[in-house]
């Protein structure tokens, strides 16, 4: 009993009402407050919180963590309603429709595919679903999004996306890459033996390890790139897979995850995406027209032409059962003179036909009744009956028509004759809550994530044996045909320009190669670095400065040989110190280059675009570079150049570093005027000294190209890290359709209320009997088709 200044409540009341009547209102005024003070009870929350009671609220929180701890998958259902996507051409003013009205369902525990001609909007639809339609002010998205029955986005649940394009670090193996991204995206993982066994778990589980394949296993091969061959097409698929797999999403997104590979590697892919879907993901893939045997995978289909619906539901018969509805009915004539007895004789012959006649039977069969013939693959038979046909204008026409009619056909249907399996309201609900708590991204801390990085970075840029031998070939070569051109150098006074020229010249080689390396190499690796950030994985100050230290070894590498050989054979002063200090300037002007060519990759979108911009922003540091025009001489809007262009700060350290010899080429070309009596007609050395100074090296030192040099690099780095945030990915927002089209025309089953099997049942019952009940065809409605 509640305690009320000392007193039991029920004493209170009763001494407050007097008689029962006051007692009963009185009880009712403090039950009311109680209400109001405890905080708003079932009847005051949302209409679908209120379903899931305290008890199992906490049952929630008990079995949530346990699966969390063990990876379960949070099961989700997601639904999409009127989903439209438009593009608007400013200059035709005009729009195009990519998606029209578009409804569907995807569930847990199945594998969708959306199928579909090609531009018929599958990446498009998927990309809407997952949240992943690059924001432009052309496009214009609208629909509905349901997640577990309430509306939402994407951001609700885990997902994994799965691109076309397989985007790693080449120099990793299949282990180390899974093993950094489970770090990476796992702090609590925190012994070798507890990741260790995660990974292997991943390994076998996507078929890349060795206790699925004893002879073959590529869990220990480098990924590899186009320069170096490393796992085949469908392991970098599955690979990218596994990566994905690892923040344990409820749904997993693959853009045509077959596209590239052969039938075999093809089907393994989708083998594991059906496992995938077994074990309790949503699965959604876009596919192009795949064998039967992968057709046979398929649990749901959603057939997509030009941007519009012509089937949604379960897959395998059902759509082909749907289809044959059409044509047949509407033909009686063409039905029976020339269907039946064409199917008659294939009932007789079978086999014995001939192969034209079979063609001939094919051809009657798909065209005026779309029903599909025997041993014809049903995705080649699905993908050609919604195709327009461009081999003569008639057949666009006839086609056109055709497809016009299947839409507007399945515009008419209600998709609650085509969905099975629905989950209820109480599931969903619970679903949702655990899908708040597993939302949450947790991400390892600054330092942890700097030496994950830093690690990786390490192995990528060491290991890069093709491209650190190219770059080695390349400085040496380049060292001896500079050096055969300035081959040991004179002291005569014409030299001076041959040292200042040779000079020049090495600070602009060293520039343009770290600066090519840098584009040719950064957008590729941006691409995967906005991938990770994207799914929060670390940020961009650790992957900065963990790039930056990284490559200093390897970078320097270059430089360092380049000086070696052009050094000696130009002969340039032979003394240590001074070759030192050469190398060193040579060397921190390569770093400062690079750190150019970051930006120049974060700046634009693609590697040919960075490969153009690059060395042109570099002409014009090279023009100011010191030794072709004096900035004092050049229109004052120009004359803040040379203080940024590290061509100049690295002409004036080499020059610094040799400025003595010059100095002492300059006094004994001015005692040999001198001896001769030729002093007047030459010059003197304060002449001399004035030209040097007019170079503005006068008294420059060493320390100034190397703190210039500093401050360039970080202004290089700084301007790359705000161009990666401000240039990062963004997704359009997906807007409520218009009010008249909020009541979906293809309306979805609503959610059942009564108890549905939990997902264990449901995936026992797909194992058992993998195709779901069929529907009742006999609701779906006949039509005419005009185009026939
Ligand atoms: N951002 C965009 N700008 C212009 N057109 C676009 C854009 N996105 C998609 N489209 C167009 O929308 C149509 C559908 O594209 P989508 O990539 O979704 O087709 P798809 O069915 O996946 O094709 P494929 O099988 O060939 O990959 C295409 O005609 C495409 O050119």
């Amino acid at each position: 009993m509640v305690r009320f200044g000392g007193q039991k409540v029920g004493q209170v009341v009763a001494g407050i009402g007097g008689n029962s009547v006051g007692q009963l209102l009185a009880a009712v005024a403090v039950t009311l407050l109680l209400r109001v003070f405890s905080g708003p009870g079932p009847a005051l929350l949302p209409d679908n919180e209120s379903v899931v009671s305290d008890d199992d609220e906490q049952n929630d929180v008990a079995e949530d963590s346990e699966a969390q701890a063990d990876g379960e998958v949070v099961p989700v259902t997601i639904r999409w309603r009127n989903i439209t996507c438009s593009l608007s051409d400013k200059s035709s003013k005009s729009v195009r429709f990519l998606l029209k009205d578009v409804s569907g369902e995807a569930k847990p525990g199945r594998l969708l595919a959306i199928m579909g001609p090609s531009g018929s909007g599958k990446t498009t639809l998927l990309n809407v679903l997952a949240g992943q339609i690059m924001s432009s002010p052309r496009l214009h998205l609208s629909g509905l999004l349901e997640v577990n029955g309430r509306p939402s986005s994407n951001k609700a649940y885990k997902f994994a996306f799965v691109r076309q394009e397989d985007l790693f670090f080449s120099q990793l193996t299949v282990r180390e890459t899974l093993s950094l991204a489970a770090e990476l995206q796992f702090p609590e993982i925190s012994s070798v033996e507890e990741r260790d066994e995660y990974v292997n778990g991943l390994l076998f589980k996507l078929r890349l390890g060795k206790a699925y394949l004893i002879f073959v296993s590529c869990a220990d091969s480098n990924v590899g790139d186009a320069k170096v061959r490393g796992i085949s097409g469908g392991e970098k698929k599955r690979l990218s897979l596994a990566c994905e797999l690892i923040a344990s999403p409820s749904v997993i997104f693959a853009d045509e995850p077959t596209t590239g590979l052969d039938a075999f590697q093809a089907e393994k892919v989708m083998e594991t995406l059906r496992q995938l879907a077994q074990d309790g993901h949503t699965v959604i893939c876009s596919i192009h027209q795949p064998r039967g045997s992968v057709y046979g995978k398929f649990d749901d289909i959603v057939l997509l032409t030009e941007g519009a619906l012509v089937y949604a539901g379960p897959a395998r018969n059902e759509p082909l059962a749907y289809f044959s509805k059409f044509g047949l009915l509407t033909k009686p004539f063409v039905c029976y003179v020339l269907i039946m007895p064409s199917l008659y004789l294939n009932a007789c012959y079978g086999d014995g036909l001939n192969k034209n006649n079979r063609h001939v039977n094919y051809l009657l069969l798909k065209k005026f009744m779309y029903r599909c013939p025997d041993h014809v693959n049903p995705a080649e038979f699905l993908a050609d009956l919604i195709s327009i046909d461009y081999s003569s204008s008639e057949s666009v026409y006839t086609s056109q028509k055709r497809i016009d009619a299947l839409v507007e056909a399945f515009s008419q249907q209600s998709l609650t004759i085509l969905y099975a399996t629905p989950l209820n309201r109480r599931e969903d609900s619970k679903n949702f809550k655990k899908l708040r708590k597993k939302t949450t991204v947790k991400k390892g801390g600054w330092w942890r994530q700097f030496w994950l990085l830093l690690r990786r970075a390490w192995m990528q840029a060491s290991r890069d044996g093709p491209t650190n031998k190219v770059r080695a070939r390349m400085s040496v070569a380049s060292a001896i045909i500079f050096g055969s051109v300035f081959w040991k150098m004179g002291r005569s006074q014409t030299s001076i320009q041959d040292r200042m020229g040779l000079l020049q010249v090495a600070a602009i080689n060293t520039a343009m190669a770290a600066l090519t390396k840098t584009v040719g190499v950064f957008p590729k690796e941006r691409a995967i670095v906005d991938r990770e950030r994207a799914k929060g994985s670390y940020g961009l100050g650790p992957y900065l400065l963990s790039k930056l230290i990284a490559e200093i070894p390897v970078g320097a590498a270059f430089p360092l040989m380049f000086g070696a050989v052009l050094y000696p054979m130009a002969r340039l002063h032979p003394s240590l110190s001074r070759f030192g200090r050469f190398c060193g300037i040579v060397t921190v002007e390569s770093f400062a280059a690079s750190a150019m060519g970051l930006t120049v990759g974060a700046m634009v979108p693609t590697t040919e675009a960075a490969m153009a911009v690059g060395p042109s922003l570099m002409t014009v540091f090279i023009v100011f570079g010191g030794y072709y025009v004096n900035a004092e001489n050049t229109p004052i809007i120009f004359r803040w150049i040379p203080r940024v262009s590290l061509i100049r700060w690295a002409f004036q350290g080499l020059f610094a570093s040799m400025n003595l010899v010059v100095f002492n080429l300059i006094i004994r070309i001015h005692s040999t005027f001198k001896q001769e009596n030729r002093l007047g007609e030459a010059t003197n050395l304060s002449v001399l000294s004035k030209a040097l100074e007019r170079l503005s090296f006068g008294g420059s030192r060493i320390r100034d190209t190397v703190m210039a040099q500093s401050r360039i690099l970080l202004f290089w780095y700084c301007t790359t890290y705000l161009l990666l945030e401000k240039n990062k990915p963004k997704y359009q927002q997906l807007e409520p359709p218009p009010l008249e089209e909020n009541q979906p025309k293809l309306q979805l089953e609503p959610l059942e209320t009564d108890s549905t099997p939990p997902l264990e049942q449901v995936k026992s019952n797909q194992q058992l009997d993998p195709t779901p009940p069929p529907p009742p065809l006999d609701q779906v409605i006949p039509f005419i088709l005009e185009g026939l």
